[in-house]
């Protein structure tokens, strides 16, 4: 494999003569997890669509383990993809099985219905997440954090070798999240995974990320936790306060002018 999954040079995304997205180059190395941070508006779904193929660039270039993004679907490094509402009517009657054979959809070819190989991949992955069990139930059964266990398989489900994460915490209480980042990194060291998650939670991306991409139009940061205050205060246009979560809960705040 490649050591750099993801290569970026120049690249700008321009709707109605506005930038989205300006001047973007860098790099995101294979087997590293990266996280997406910026305020509301700030372009992360519009940079996760362009590596995904869903959006084509203004100007610049995307590689994505070597590819473009728009042959991506016909190479053999595939890209599961958590979108931020993963299912547009969550009691919609479809059994948790059947959620994540959707994934493999995409791999099957028009009209073609999932084979039992579709099926044990699906089944093995169920296992993985720790959801086997519930493999016939209705996926509305289901609590926030186990449905976004079954989401997650589902976006495994094409045994991709980048995952993209799209504020895949944003409806769960501090302990599922715990739960889920926790998943999330052992997933990535059992499929040897490149990861990248959007957030714009400045504490847990800081504590469960390797690097993080600061974006807001530009990047104005890219590298590992912990970052500083100026660049967090240039990218949210604002005053920040991080939270951690340590052993006692605490909060770090800006040092008061005397
Ligand atoms: N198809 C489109 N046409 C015009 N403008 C768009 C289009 N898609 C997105 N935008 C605009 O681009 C900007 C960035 O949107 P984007 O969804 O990428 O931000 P985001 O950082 O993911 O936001 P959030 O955190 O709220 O989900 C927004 O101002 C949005 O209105």
């Amino acid at each position: 494999m490649t050591e750099v999954a993801i290569q970026i040079r120049d690249l700008s995304v321009r709707y109605n003569h506005r930038f989205i997205l300006e001047d973007i180059s860098l790099e995101i190395k294979t087997g590293s997890f990266v996280g997406v941070l910026g305020p509301n508006g700030s372009g992360k779904s519009t940079f996760i669509k362009v590596i995904l193929g869903l959006i084509k660039p203004t100007t610049g270039k995307v590689l994505v383990f070597g590819e473009t993004p728009d042959r991506l679907r016909r190479s053999k490094h595939l890209v599961g993809y958590l979108p931020q509402r993963p299912l547009s009517n969550p009691t919609f009657p479809v059994s948790v099985l059947d959620v994540v054979l959707m994934g493999r959809y995409g791999l099957l070819g028009l009209g073609r219905r999932p084979a039992r190989r579709d099926k044990e991949i699906a089944l093995s992955i169920l296992e993985q997440v720790g959801m086997a069990s519930r493999a016939n139930a209705a996926i509305g059964e289901l609590s926030g954090g186990e449905q976004q266990r079954v989401f997650i398989a589902r976006a495994l489900s094409v045994e991709p070798s980048l995952l993209i994460l799209d504020e895949p915490t944003i409806s769960l209480d501090a302990c599922a999240q715990d739960e889920l980042y926790d998943l999330i990194h052992r997933l990535q060291e059992q499929m040897e995974l490149t990861v990248i998650m959007v957030s714009h939670d400045i504490g847990v991306v800081s504590e469960h990320v390797g690097d993080i991409i600061c974006l807001n139009r530009r990047v104005y940061v890219h590298q590992p936790p912990p970052i500083g205050r100026l660049g967090l205060e240039q990218t949210f246009g604002c005053s920040v306060e991080y939270l951690f979560h340590g052993e006692i809960p605490h909060r770090v705040v800006r040092v008061h002018d005397e």
